[in-house]
């Protein structure tokens, strides 16, 4: 079984609050973003031991590496055979785009598939919960606007269909967990959900991401590439997530080399 597991984007990202146990609480639209990863599984019945393979980006294979993460949490209440994983990795990781937890949600839903285990797709977000707060959205994988430490979804209205997305990703990689360090939470100034109903060219002056700023701050650069999107026609442009990768969103088809300098620049094809 092969499946293409896409990154996320965030449009906006408020942080409002933080828990005891040192989760920050969110307010965000994550947004499927047509970039993917690709992953096989096949069933090893004669084997005694779960594999995993990596090619494409460079990400060495480690216990922890989410698809192996999302093998054993369904191992341990389901019965399933070892399996081969061959992840096949183009996702920019370090990027806020979410990949690793994009794989996280895609094996548990081929497993839930493959082995007719028959989880619910509310089921589903509750196991993939365990594994990180970014992979529940990866189970249903439309937009929504979440809510809590990035678990709870309602439904959201946004059309991106005739705009062209971009997004530069620069040889920089965040790790989540420092960049909400130097997070100060906040309640936010405007209303997502009301902003977002506002023409995209008007985003800008309403919708932030709370990473931005610090993040901005240690590495100039992601600004300078935020800043080169707008020079180059963009209507909206911002950091995804924790960064550092950032995304511009066109009224028409652009040609970026001249950012070429500046990051890796991704024109993603919709399949
Ligand atoms: C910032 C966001 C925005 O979508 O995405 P990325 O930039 O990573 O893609 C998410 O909140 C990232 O979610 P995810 O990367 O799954 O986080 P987890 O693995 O659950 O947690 C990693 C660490 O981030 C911090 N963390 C995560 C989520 C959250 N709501 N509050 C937090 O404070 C915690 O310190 C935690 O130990
Ligand atoms: N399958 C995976 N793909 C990418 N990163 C993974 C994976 N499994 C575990 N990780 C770990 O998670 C970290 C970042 O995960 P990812 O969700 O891709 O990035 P981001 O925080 O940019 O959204 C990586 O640095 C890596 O250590």
């Amino acid at each position: 079984m092969i499946s293409f597991a896409n990154a996320k984007i965030n449009i906006g990202l408020n942080i409002v609050g933080k828990r005891a146990d040192g989760y920050h609480l969110l307010e965000s639209v994550f947004c499927p973003f047509p970039l993917y990863d690709i992953i096989e599984i096949t069933s090893r019945e004669c084997a005694n031991k779960t594999t995993l393979e990596i090619t494409g980006l460079h990400l060495p294979i480690e216990d922890n590496n989410l698809c192996l993460k999302a093998y054993r949490l369904l191992a341990e209440r389901f019965s399933l055979p070892p399996v081969h994983i061959h992840l096949h990795k183009q996702i920019p990781y370090g990027a806020g785009l979410g990949g690793g937890s994009s794989d996280g949600a895609f094996v548990l839903k081929m497993l839930n598939e493959k082995f007719n285990v028959g989880l619910s797709a509310l089921q589903l977000e509750e196991e993939a919960a365990k594994l990180g707060a970014d992979c529940p959205f990866f189970i249903q994988n439309k937009p929504r606007y979440a809510e809590g430490i990035g678990i709870d979804f309602s439904p959201v209205s946004i059309d991106l269909s005739d705009k062209f997305l971009v997004l530069v990703k620069p040889e920089i990689n965040i790790a989540t967990a420092e960049a909400y360090q130097h997070i100060v939470p906040r309640p936010a100034k405007e209303d997502l959900r009301e902003v977002l109903r506002f023409p995209i060219q008007d985003w800008k002056f309403y919708i932030k991401n709370d990473f931005e700023e610090g993040v901005f701050e240690k590495y100039p650069i992601i600004r300078e590439i935020k800043l080169a999107l707008y020079a180059q026609g963009a209507i909206y442009a911002s950091m995804s997530g924790s960064g550092s990768a950032v995304y511009g969103i066109f009224p028409k088809p652009v040609d970026l080399t001249v950012l070429n300098d500046l990051g890796h620049v991704y024109y993603p094809i919709v399949i």
